[in-house]
């Protein structure tokens, strides 16, 4: 497993499964996948559970927001790309993934990034994304991200942690049936005019073991709705987690495999995870069982499948992910992108679908929200909740009975000495409010400072970069967010020697250069 991998796979789950299981107030780094975190976030520029009727939260701006930059990728939902327009930022939308190539010369000038899937987000394109701050996965996945390079450049990652669950979850119920049926090879038939009316090797599904592999937020969501109509369920995950309803936990992938008439697979890929099911787990699964894969391509060694297939050990199975995907629609599903496709798509019983299972209007709309939803208010307000490379971070707003506070956002390498050097240098303001936190390498400071003169920024941010710089290599990167009502406009900020605006500051005057 990569580390970059190891964020995701690992720890989010650990702490989703303890902060659900043991029901405990846990730190924000353990609750951050559980649906209470995203949802008790206020919308941005709101007042926060602290605020009084009169202490009213103060819009914080990093700069006229009009400057922001967004490129969203892959056809992400109106919803979101309207929580960013209304913001002022400008977006350009595209409707399919970018090659390496085409995203290095599109990324450079971005602050902020949103994508699926499908786009690859690898650490040769990160090196070339000198302005951005924040990158949205409009989905679940977050391993097309290289999170550790983003973390260590200072750029924090937000995905959707289970707002298509559902949507999966559903669908594989539709697929256990049409693969019971062989709803889809008589379908074909008919449309090609063959009338085949069978009922040899079709059956009901009740009273049939489903194995789920992963009881995540999808695993255990499909769990009730297959016992629901009267399967039998039993689940495989590397983690203790809580069962519903009757389903019951194996011991291992083997038992799952030797049990289960329907295998459904629901982990993250991983190093681990790799060609999960290959040619010894397929042999170990029922004759005559069934495959379903909505997880990600890397799971199933397919050319093992469809040689399970051919010698009839599998009776069907449905696919929805593959090691390489078209980049967008109309694009050739061929042996160019994956040399095995003439053969699978030539099997008798085998469902394929081009990565819909979370494609509801339903999950694009509320995955559309929560992403641009997190991503404004990290670009606003340097809240890192829900982030999944960085420690999650947040303060009480500023109020608006403050005249001139400034908050500060220093990302930094996580070595001792550093917070005691900060605070050096904001020294002379009162330091209303800080929070820091760190995951890993990396360490999140926030601090709200007071009375801050508008020509005491310039001197701040540099103090602040010549830190950076006495590390090696160095180790910092960071973010001034000013109150709008002191200081309006990015030509005052001119006035006081600052090149451009605030928040460019880190991206442009050479902070970017101060990475970790
Ligand atoms: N087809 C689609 O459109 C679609 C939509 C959403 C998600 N997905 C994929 O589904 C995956 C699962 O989503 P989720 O929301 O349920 O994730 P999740 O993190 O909630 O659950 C994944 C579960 O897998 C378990 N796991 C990890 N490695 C394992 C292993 N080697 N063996 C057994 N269990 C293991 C984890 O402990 C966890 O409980 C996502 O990572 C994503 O790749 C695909
Ligand atoms: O990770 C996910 O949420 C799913 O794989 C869906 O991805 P998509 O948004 O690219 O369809």
């Amino acid at each position: 497993m990569t580390p970059a991998q190891d964020i995701t796979g690992g720890v989010n789950t650990l702490a989703r499964t303890v902060s659900n299981s043991l029901n405990l107030s846990t730190s924000p780094n353990l609750s951050f996948h559980s649906p209470p975190s995203t949802f008790r976030q206020p919308p941005p520029g709101s007042t926060n559970a602290l605020s009084t009727a009169s202490q009213l939260a103060k819009q914080l701006k990093p700069f006229d927001t009009k400057d922001i930059k967004v490129l969203l990728l892959e056809n992400v939902n109106e919803a979101g790309i309207d929580i960013l327009r209304g913001q002022g930022y400008q977006v350009e939308a595209i409707k399919s993934s970018l090659s390496e190539d085409q995203l290095i010369e599109k990324i450079r000038d971005v602050q902020v990034i949103g994508i699926r899937s499908k786009t690859k987000l690898t650490e040769r394109v990160l090196k070339e994304a000198k302005n951005l701050i924040v990158i949205g996965c409009f989905c679940i996945g977050t391993n097309q991200v290289d999170l550790q390079t983003a973390a260590q450049q200072g750029i924090a990652v937000f995905n959707s942690p289970f707002s298509n669950s559902r949507s999966v979850a559903e669908l594989v119920i539709s697929e256990i049936i049409a693969l019971a049926r062989q709803l889809t090879d008589r379908s074909m038939e008919l449309h090609n005019g063959t009338w085949n009316k069978v009922s040899k090797g079709c059956w009901e599904i009740r009273g049939k073991t489903l194995g789920i592999v992963g009881y995540g937020h999808i695993g255990s969501q499909l769990s009730v709705l297959a016992e629901s109509m009267g399967m039998n369920v039993i689940y495989y995950d590397v983690l203790t987690m809580m069962s519903l309803g009757t389903a019951r936990n194996v011991a291992s992938l083997d038992d799952l495999l030797a049990e289960a008439d329907f295998v459904s697979l629901h982990v993250p890929a991983t190093s681990e995870t790799k060609n999960l099911i290959g040619a010894k787990e397929l042999a170990k699964m029922k004759d005559g069982s069934y495959l379903i894969n909505n997880a990600r391509g890397t799971v199933i060694d397919i050319p093992a499948l469809i040689e399970a297939s051919r010698s009839g050990k599998l009776a069907g199975a449905a696919i929805d992910v593959f090691p390489h995907e078209p980049a967008g629609n109309g694009d050739y599903f061929s042996n160019d992108l994956n040399s095995w496709t003439k053969d699978l798509v030539g099997l008798k019983n085998i469902i394929l679908t081009p990565h819909i299972g979370g494609s509801t209007e339903e999950a694009q709309s509320a995955i559309g929200v929560e992403v641009s939803t997190a991503l404004v208010r990290y670009v606003n307000e340097g809240a890192t909740l829900g982030a999944v490379n960085m420690p999650e971070v947040n303060l009480r707003s500023v109020t608006v009975d403050k005249e001139d506070d400034v908050r500060v956002i220093y990302i930094h390498k996580n070595v001792p000495g550093v917070l005691r050097q900060v605070n050096g240098i904001l020294l002379h303001h009162n330091i209303d409010k800080q929070m820091s936190d760190s995951r890993g390498e990396v360490a999140y400071l926030m601090a709200d400072i007071s009375d801050v003169k508008e020509g005491e920024i310039r001197d701040l941010f540099q103090s602040l970069q010549e830190l950076s710089c006495k590390f090696t290599p160095k180790l910092g990167v960071t973010r001034l967010l000013i109150c709008n009502s002191v200081y309006p406009n990015e030509s005052s900020l001119l006035d006081a020697g600052i090149e451009c605006s605030v928040a460019r500051l880190p991206i442009e005057a050479d902070a970017r250069g101060g990475h970790i």
